[in-house]
């Protein structure tokens, strides 16, 4: 082993998507076919050289093991399945003779192909990216596939870069698996860590002998809680670590990350398990106690890697007060490196680039390459004291103040109001007393609604004449007026085809948003948003999260602004007999989607949101909408990381929603929609959000939540997605049929709604038009089942199609 010292300044990883979305566009000119593999694999070498040059311009060092090599074309946990040679079993076939995926191989994994649905995706941790989650089963096989990741480091040193590889560490790897299909009850793939450590051992040794002195092991699993006990956990990171270091001949020095939280009482284990370097997240509050700090100087204890600026916002860091805390670390006696808290993947590029945003915000923000020049700047006030780095301290310190001082980011209108808020007015009737004034309820002219009243979830398909209108009008192309023409028309027909289907609640369809919480932030006072901030969601799917700065109320004049949905809902409803519903973006989703404030709780943030959605709620209501929809499908995505934390967090987030939502009558039927998550550990939440009707993602777990509902005792109106919109594919009636009953086998008919999973936006109109017929089609037969008295008894199907 070498002993090669660790970097005094090193970022966890980089955005990989590129300055312009490179990697996006090579990746998908070659899935449809426009490019060949070679020209893929050279944008993604282009990618990779760019990248390295610019982190050495921005201070990185180029030879000391400070750049990560962390370049995956999909996704990180997937690179790291394949580098194990970790085929799950329904993709063998794939394998090539050495039993390895190649990058096409790969591509199937996570895209799927016409056989096979892809693997998984799943949020990672607290974040908005996406992960494929591995399938490990008993004899799932692993073998180390050293190539591309050794690929990577000899392509680096041709070109003078002498890099630092990175890979999710094993213990993290298994707990972010789940059982493979075949896999016996009771099986966790943790049983098979023993089988993997040797695995991660060879990767090691190639890594090292392609010239990598040090390995970057990523290991954020470990601070949240899981469902394996803490002794257990513990036990596993002891022995993957000490069996990974133990003397070998020829092994690279590893630095385990433990980026979003703390490892807790992790950290002994890890400290003393013969690693050389520990990152820990300073910024989530993983600040080692002096006991803990005395574990660092040990001998042979590590580096400690100081995460001290967030990767995870775009917020300028407080400089002073990071190398404050650094330099206390040291003082300790401790030896310290500096580093981002996590990969900066979560950030954009260059802040430089928003040429458009007003200077004084934009001086207040730190994206991926400023961050990096922060990093540095840490080090050298670390290494040669505080007056070498006066004029960055100084500059750093000016823009917070006038950050704090800006108007806009206290309002006092706002927060008198919030502040002024009552228990009385966050609370409606009890529930049972609105579902009386609801029931039977004309809710326009067609009458009261039928029994499993069917609807869809908000968005009808943005074909290319929506997005195209929508250019042009940013353009300057297409004038205003023509462009809210466009957009009546567009309500208009989506309303046609909803009567002509026979739904019973139509939406408007949302034409005019770009995106569910852009649109929201293009007409808050508070928010900024940027032309090229995009950050990966998944694969090459990137979003470009607003800016949440300052107070939050309404656009337009006064505390209250001007309602910005009403004139697009209200016109719906304009047109036709049957009752529209009014669609919102939630409170907790804007905070989940959106970079915000870091200067002060996030609670506070959201009772300001929340506000400005009750006005917007209370206009619809005005209006004549007497059904609004506010989605919350980023519920479950800010749910702490570990339990303690997660009540309080509850508490902020169930409240703000019941603030936007509370301001109406009895007879107004609030709706809450939820999908992209498992829901089942927050099924208290939901019920605490006071909707009168839930929809909720359930078509492609066939309805599994139901089963946590109905133990939590929910009771009121429910409309598990019967159609799953994440694939063109059409379902058939009788298909849906069976979700329906199987649906009626656990909520009261009284309850039941009937819509898709998810709003349809990303699908087209031929299968849109299929889909929503037999979703019709199989309410209808699903009506007549209910109300014939001596008709076959309804029964769950079980053994349907898994
Ligand atoms: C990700 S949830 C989406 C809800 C939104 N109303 C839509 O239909 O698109
Ligand atoms: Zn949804």
């Amino acid at each position: 082993m070498t002993t090669v010292p660790f970097p005094a300044a090193t970022i966890t990883g980089y955005p990989r998507i590129g300055r312009r979305r490179e990697l996006k566009k090579a990746l998908e000119a070659y899935w449809a076919g426009r490019s060949s593999r070679q020209e893929l694999e050279t944008a993604a070498a282009d990618l990779q050289l760019a990248t390295y040059r610019r982190l050495v311009e921005l201070g990185l060092g180029a030879q000391d093991s400070s750049l990560p090599a962390a370049f995956p074309l999909y996704d990180q946990v997937l690179d790291t399945t394949t580098a194990l040679g970790a085929v799950p079993s329904r993709f063998a076939d794939l394998a090539g003779a050495d039993g390895g995926l190649d990058l096409d191989a790969s591509f199937v994994l996570a895209r799927g192909d016409a056989g096979r649905p892809p693997l998984e995706l799943t949020k990672w941790f607290d974040t908005n990216y996406h992960y494929l989650v591995p399938e490990i089963g008993p004899a799932t096989p692993f073998r180390a596939r050293p190539e591309r990741l050794v690929a990577d480091v000899r392509r680096a040193a041709e070109d003078g870069f002498a890099v630092r590889p990175v890979l999710v560490g094993p213990v993290s790897w298994l707990l972010l698996a789940k059982a493979d299909d075949d896999a016996p009850a009771g099986f966790d793939p943790l049983q098979r860590l023993a089988e993997l450590v040797p695995v991660y051992a060879e990767l090691l040794r190639e890594l090292a002998a392609a010239g990598a002195q040090w390995v970057q092991l990523e290991e954020p699993a470990l601070v949240a809680d899981q469902d394996v006990p803490g002794a257990a956990l513990a036990e596993a990171v002891w022995d993957a670590y000490t069996a990974l270091t133990a003397p070998a001949a020829g092994r690279p020095q590893l630095l385990v990350t433990t980026s979003y939280g703390s490892p807790g009482p992790l950290l002994h284990t890890l400290a003393g398990s013969g690693i050389e370097a520990l990152h820990l997240d300073l910024v989530k509050g993983a600040v080692p106690s002096a006991e803990e700090l005395a574990l660092f100087r040990d001998e042979d204890a590590p580096v400690l890697v100081a995460g001290a600026v967030d990767g995870h916002n775009v917020w300028r860091a407080d400089l002073a007060g990071r190398l404050a805390q650094l330099e206390e670390l040291a003082r300790a006696g401790v030896e310290v490196s500096v580093a981002s808290s996590t990969s900066l993947f979560h950030v954009p590029h260059d802040v430089e680039e928003e040429t458009q945003l007003d200077p004084v915000l934009r001086s207040w923000l730190s994206f991926a390459d400023q961050k990096v020049a922060e990093i540095v700047t840490l080090s050298r006030g670390l290494a040669q004291g505080p007056d070498a780095v006066a004029g960055e301290l100084e500059a750093a310190a000016e823009a917070r103040g006038t950050r704090a001082e800006a108007p806009g980011v206290r309002d006092a209108a706002v927060r008198e109001r919030a502040d002024s808020l009552t228990d009385a007015e966050i609370g409606r009737a009890p529930a049972e007393v609105r579902r009386r004034a609801q029931e039977g309820r004309s809710f326009t002219a067609s009458g009261p609604l039928p029994p499993l009243p069917t609807t869809t979830i908000g968005s009808f398909p943005q074909t290319p004449e929506v997005r195209s209108a929508r250019a042009r009008a940013r353009a300057g192309q297409l004038d205003q007026a023509g462009y809210d023409r466009f957009l009546r028309e567009e309500i208009e027909r989506v309303v046609r085809l909803q009567e002509e289907l026979g739904l019973d609640v139509l939406v408007h369809g949302e034409p005019e948003r770009n995106d569910m919480v852009q649109y929201f932030a293009e007409h808050l006072d508070g928010f900024a948003t940027t032309v090229h901030g995009w950050v990966q969601s998944y694969g090459s799917r990137c979003t470009r999260p607003s800016i949440l700065w300052g107070d939050v109320s309404r656009e337009g004049d006064g505390v209250r602004g001007e309602a910005f949905t009403v004139p697009w809902i209200g016109h719906a409803q304009s047109l036709t007999d049957r009752p529209v519903k009014g669609m919102l973006t939630g409170p907790v989703t804007i905070l989940a989607w959106s970079f915000v404030r870091d200067d002060q709780p996030l609670g506070r943030t959201a009772e300001q949101v929340a506000l400005a959605l009750r006005d917007e709620v209370a206009d619809l209501e005005a209006a004549g909408i007497g059904i609004i929809q506010v989605d919350e499908p980023a519920l479950r995505e800010l749910l702490p990381l570990r339990r303690e934390d997660q009540p309080a967090y509850l508490d902020w987030s169930v409240r703000a929603f019941r603030v936007a939502t509370s301001g109406v009558r009895d007879e107004t039927q609030i709706h809450t929609h939820l999908c992209y998550s498992e829901f089942g550990e927050v099924v208290s939440a939901i019920d605490g959000l006071d909707a009168d009707v839930t929809s909720i993602e359930a078509a492609r777990s066939r309805m599994e939540v139901l089963t946590d509902l109905e133990a939590a005792g929910f009771s009121r109106g429910i409309g598990p997605g019967v159609w799953d919109i994440h694939s063109p594919r059409v379902p058939s009636q009788e298909e849906i049929e069976q979700l329906v009953e199987r649906a009626l086998g656990h909520v009261p008919a009284d309850t039941l709604w009937i819509n898709p999973d998810c709003g349809l936006k990303t699908r087209g109109y031929a299968e849109t038009r299929a889909s929503l017929e037999h979703l019709v089609a199989a309410a209808r037969t699903a009506r007549e089942q209910l109300a014939a008295p001596a008709g076959p008894p309804l029964q769950v199907q079980h053994g349907v199609q898994a």
